[in-house]
């Protein structure tokens, strides 16, 4: 795939302003020094902690013939120079252009919302499959093209990331993609030139307030996905909106609605209800009744938030046009997601689950749904994400120590925080929740706090280590860590069998 620079300017809707040959032929684009190669196009952004213009020399060595910039750089004479007032928009023009629009070719399923992404895009996922589809997956954990994975760094990329993905993914054949949708992306127009042919909604609650700074604005950025399917410039056609009807900021999302509405619910009149959930440790079931379907399901995950994810699921799987009994099938036959109420089986006499839940609504979800197994006590351990909404650290404290009869508090990816005072800040919400004489703890280092938990657990307990789930690392002050939950819990276990002190 090439383009020259004169094409790729082209696409620009605003000012430019060229320096050099428009006849250069484009190979690729990065705004990463690091990946860049012979024939390249780098484009330079000033992030949160570094200005890419400063790598420009060192992408040029590498084989960049063009940079994208907003000044002027001292770059030898041969590069071609693109300065343009605004990186951003510039790359929304050209860079699906340079791609040839590949989200225009698949079925674009897109999935926000503050909790259940990850999940929901997981089952659809595995719903098309059944249905004979080519499927890939974008999103907190990785990409996938069919079953081939490759590792991704933000929930949903960059511009150029994504649309490279995209490009990936239509080169190999794929015909549908099912991706997370992040507020970020859609604040910082990560999905431009994208065209969704279904949108999911999960839910709205707390989170990235260090971000969005209000609720009202975290929900405009979500709406936007919603006011994309029905923007001038696209042209497919039968796009639907799956809507979680019970949140309260549904409204909202709907007002941003121009096509076909699904809604889906447990509590309020919907297309598609859920109800009589059975839930077990492993498993659960539930009926789904709706127009097109009339459904008892067995699944072998748990969870009333499962039975949201599933619903939400099920609609978009419908919009996409696969038949109930497919559906059905399907859903007997998935089997969970990494780090989402994950059971560690290590030969101990209580159950331990992993989740990543890292929001005050997920951390209520994870320990209601413990609960609902009629555990003798739960033991949370729990922290926050450090350069992160710290707003949550206190609500979150106050929840584990509501719905846990034994809050640990420990660290969740510091960052560049200083870990001590995070867990401060969660722990005064926790001293807040305590009922009398209930005891809990602060153990600022996370492996000590597991074994504290895996060491004090008793014979039918249900240990929770939320937040991180799925993730293998923990990010320090001076570095990352290899760092897994569901390792750690395994060996706490074996130690405690052991005997070690
Ligand atoms: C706040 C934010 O969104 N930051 C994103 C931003 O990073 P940044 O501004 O810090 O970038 P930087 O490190 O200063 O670098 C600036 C530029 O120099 C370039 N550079 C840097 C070093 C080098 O050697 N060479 C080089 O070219 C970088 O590639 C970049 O283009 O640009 C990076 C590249 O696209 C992103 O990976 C990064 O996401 C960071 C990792 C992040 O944590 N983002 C979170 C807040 C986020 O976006 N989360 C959402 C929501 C998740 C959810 O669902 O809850 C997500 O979609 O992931
Ligand atoms: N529908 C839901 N409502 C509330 N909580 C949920 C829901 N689905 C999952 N959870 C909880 O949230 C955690 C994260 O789930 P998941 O990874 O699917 O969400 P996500 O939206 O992709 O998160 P992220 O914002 O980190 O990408 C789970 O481990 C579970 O505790
Ligand atoms: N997508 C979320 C992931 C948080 C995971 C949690 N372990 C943490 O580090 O806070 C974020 O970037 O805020
Ligand atoms: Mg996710």
């Amino acid at each position: 795939m090439t383009k020259t620079v004169g094409e790729l300017c082209k696409q620009i809707k605003g000012i430019y302003n060229l320096n050099g040959s428009a006849d250069t032929v484009i190979t690729g684009i990065s705004s990463d020094s690091r990946q860049i190669e012979a024939g390249y196009l780098f484009v330079c952004i000033s992030g949160v902690h570094v200005d890419g213009a400063a790598f420009a020399a060192q992408a040029v060595e590498k084989g960049a013939v063009a940079v994208l910039t907003t000044k002027h750089l001292d770059l030898p004479k041969s590069t071609v120079q693109i300065q343009v007032p605004d990186i951003h928009h510039a790359l929304e023009d050209m860079v699906p252009f340079f791609y040839d629009y590949p989200g225009k070719k698949m079925r674009m399923i897109g999935v926000t919302g503050t909790n259940g992404k990850t999940t929901t895009t997981h089952i659809i996922a595995h719903i098309l499959r059944a249905a004979g589809y080519h499927v890939g997956v974008i999103g907190t954990i990785h990409a996938l093209i069919d079953d081939e994975e490759l590792p991704i760094h933000n929930t949903t990329p960059d511009v150029v990331e994504l649309q490279h993905f995209l490009a990936l993914m239509q080169e190999k054949g794929m015909t549908h993609v099912v991706m997370e949708v992040s507020s970020h992306a859609l604040a910082l127009n990560r999905v431009a030139g994208i065209e969704y042919d279904t949108a999911v909604f999960t839910n709205l609650t707390q989170d990235h307030l260090d971000f969005h700074k209000t609720m009202e604005n975290y929900v405009a950025a979500k709406a936007k996905l919603f006011q994309s399917l029905t923007a001038a410039d696209h042209v497919k056609e039968n796009k639907t909106a799956v809507v979680n009807i019970d949140d309260p900021w549904s409204k909202d999302i709907l007002n941003a609605c121009h096509c076909k509405v699904l809604t889906y619910g447990v509590e309020k009149d919907a297309d598609l209800k859920g109800s009589n959930l059975k839930v077990e440790l492993k498993k659960s079931s539930f009926d789904v009744v709706g127009p097109f379907v009339n459904v008892h399901l067995n699944m072998n995950i748990t969870g009333l938030f499962n039975v949201y994810n599933t619903l939400a699921a099920i609609g978009a799987a419908h919009a996409e046009g696969v038949d109930e009994a497919t559906i059905d099938k399907a859903i007997q036959t998935f089997h969970s997601v990494p780090g989402r109420f994950e059971l560690v089986e290590a030969g101990q006499d209580f159950a331990i689950v992993v989740d990543y839940s890292h929001t005050p609504d997920s951390l209520q979800k994870a320990l209601e749904t413990a609960r609902a197994m009629k555990p003798n006590r739960i033991l949370a351990v729990f922290g926050c994400g450090g350069d992160r909404d710290k707003t949550k650290r206190p609500i979150m404290g106050r929840i584990g120590a509501e719905l846990a009869d034994i809050p640990i508090v420990t660290s969740d990816n510091p960052r560049s925080e200083n870990p001590e005072t995070i867990v401060e800040e969660v722990e005064a919400g926790v001293k807040e929740g305590l009922k009398p004489g209930q005891h809990h703890e602060v153990i600022v280092n996370r492996r000590d706090a597991i074994y504290r938990a895996v060491e004090l657990a008793q014979t039918n307990d249900i240990i929770v280590i939320a937040g991180k789930g799925h993730e293998t690392y923990q990010i320090l002050n001076d570095g990352t860590i290899h760092f897994d939950d569901r390792e750690e819990a395994r060996n706490a276990v074996h130690a405690l069998h052991r005997g070690d002190k």
